[in-house]
């Protein structure tokens, strides 16, 4: 898989370099390519925002720009991501249906953002989706980068050493959220590790972290419940 991701801090993306996506980088499994939008600006300052039609603060993207930038970079099977407060929620699914293409390009906004009519332009010519992390306002596309980038790059196949990890996880197929893990010492500080998990018995193993599964989620997270009608589970197993 390739990846291009576009921005004026190209430096805020090195955190890639490192640890699991560095080693699929160097591995092959991912061709991470980060570049300076500033290398497609056409003035001695190197302009790439301007002030907003219509009035109002702050400054907008300039569309030329980035024009320039998404025209090089873009290939005929690219699906274009542009993060943003305002694009549909990022979540596990998203990752994996995005870890079956063959090149994301992520077009990294600041400032208040970047003009509607770049998204308008290249949703004519392929895939493109604003997409956001959540419900709060970060100073660029950069941070939705480096997440999706991870959510995705861990997902490749040979990424993660052991793919059995990647089953039993938080949000993973069954929707809910990871049950909670111990090692060792047994006992620390007056805390003992339910004995469930020391009886070498499979079946109760499995049986007690799924009920703990449903325990969080139905504490943490109601709205996955009830999003998960398809979850065949009794109420009194909650016992909540
Ligand atoms: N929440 C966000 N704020 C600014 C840019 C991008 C964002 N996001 O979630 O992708």
């Amino acid at each position: 898989m390739r990846i291009d991701v576009v921005s004026i801090f190209p430096e805020y993306l090195a955190p890639l370099e490192l640890s699991l996506v560095g080693k699929a980088r160097t591995a092959g499994l991912l061709d991470l390519r980060v570049h300076d939008l500033r290398a497609w600006t056409d003035d001695r300052h190197r302009t790439v925002d301007d002030t907003p039609f219509g009035g109002g603060a702050g400054m907008v993207m300039r569309p030329d720009v980035w024009g320039r930038a998404l025209d090089d970079v873009l290939t005929p099977d690219a699906h274009l991501l542009v993060p943003s407060p305002a694009g549909t929620p990022f979540t596990q699914r998203t990752a994996e249906a995005w870890a079956t293409e063959q090149h994301l390009v992520v077009a990294c906004g600041r400032y208040e953002g970047i003009d509607a009519r770049v998204v308008e332009h290249y949703a004519t010519r392929g895939r493109v989706t604003e997409v956001s992390l959540g419900d709060y306002v970060l100073n660029g596309g950069e941070v939705a980068a480096l997440v999706v980038v991870e959510a995705v790059a861990r997902l490749l196949p040979g990424v993660v050493g052991n793919p059995e990890s990647l089953v039993e996880e938080s949000h993973g197929a069954a929707g809910l959220l990871e049950y909670p893990v111990y090692t060792k010492p047994p006992s620390w500080q007056g805390h003992d590790v339910p004995d469930v998990l020391l009886s070498g018995h499979h079946a109760r193993i499995a049986r007690w972290r799924r009920d703990e599964a449903l325990r969080r989620t139905a504490a943490r997270r109601p709205d996955i419940l009830v999003a998960l009608d398809a979850v065949r589970w009794d109420r009194h197993d909650l016992e909540v």
